[in-house]
């Protein structure tokens, strides 16, 4: 399914019947769809398999974070369960994401590897807690940099460093932007947020959005009308 649009609609619900029965309302030429944490552990690989059914392409947010061995052999694993889009922690270093890099490269599968930077539920104060004395921006650089350098497709930030790892970084790197909030939404436990639209100036490539859409009273109802804010679908 060739999707134009750049939303990406997390799907996290606790039983895989929910996630499904959102999945089956919304249209893959209108958006991809996540699959994380929650919906990964209550379903396994099969829900992989039921969004792919539908046609969807699939994020697997997964956030590897381990030695390279280990990232590397689960990223493999990822490839060749066909998902279009797959993450691992920049912080987890250079030799985890070289290692990972390289052994995907030897499969016939193009699937995206992306490194997550700072987490947009993070901000300096946080980043203080963990004895980085940085501010998000500037970490966010430095580990996008160590990404790109070490073969990574894009990473994972906010929106709000969008622009300046557009310009540093170049056009290509593939930006993935959760933290995604149409005006007048709830925040939640985000902290570095932007809009849709602002998202996309800004250099993004993907929106991902998560609560925005799937708690909404018509969630179809608020995915057409940021896909139309943006000129696409
Ligand atoms: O890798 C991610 O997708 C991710 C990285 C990050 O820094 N922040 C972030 O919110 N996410 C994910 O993006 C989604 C955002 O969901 P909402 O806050 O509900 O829109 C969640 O599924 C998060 O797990």
């Amino acid at each position: 399914m060739n999707c134009q649009s750049p939303i990406v609609v997390a799907l996290d619900y606790p039983t895989m019947a929910q996630s499904l029965e959102m999945a089956k309302r919304l249209d893959p030429s209108q958006c991809r769809v996540k699959v994380g944490k929650e919906l990964f552990t209550t379903a396994g690989p099969a829900i992989l398999d039921e969004l792919h059914k539908l046609g969807f392409e699939i994020f697997l947010d997964l956030k590897f974070h381990d030695i390279p061995n280990t990232v590397a052999n689960a990223v493999c694993v990822a490839a060749k369960a066909g998902v279009w889009m797959v993450n691992v922690h920049a912080s987890g270093g250079r030799r985890m994401m070289e290692t990972s890099a390289n052994a995907l490269q030897k499969l016939d599968h193009k699937t995206l590897l992306i490194a997550v930077t700072v987490l947009t539920s993070m901000d300096q104060s946080d980043l203080i807690e963990v004895g980085i004395d940085l501010t998000p921006e500037q970490h966010v650089k430095r580990l996008a940099r160590l990404a790109q350098s070490s073969g990574m497709d894009g990473v994972v930030c906010s929106a709000q460093e969008s622009s300046i790892l557009s310009s540093e970084l170049g056009k290509d790197f593939v930006l993935v932007t959760p933290g995604i909030r149409p005006a007048g939404s709830d925040q939640g436990d985000q902290k570095r947020i932007m809009t849709p639209t602002q998202a996309m100036a800004a250099g993004s490539h993907y929106l991902v959005m998560g609560r925005p859409i799937t708690q909404a009273a018509d969630p179809i109802a608020v995915l057409t009308q940021v896909n139309r804010d943006l000129g696409v679908c």
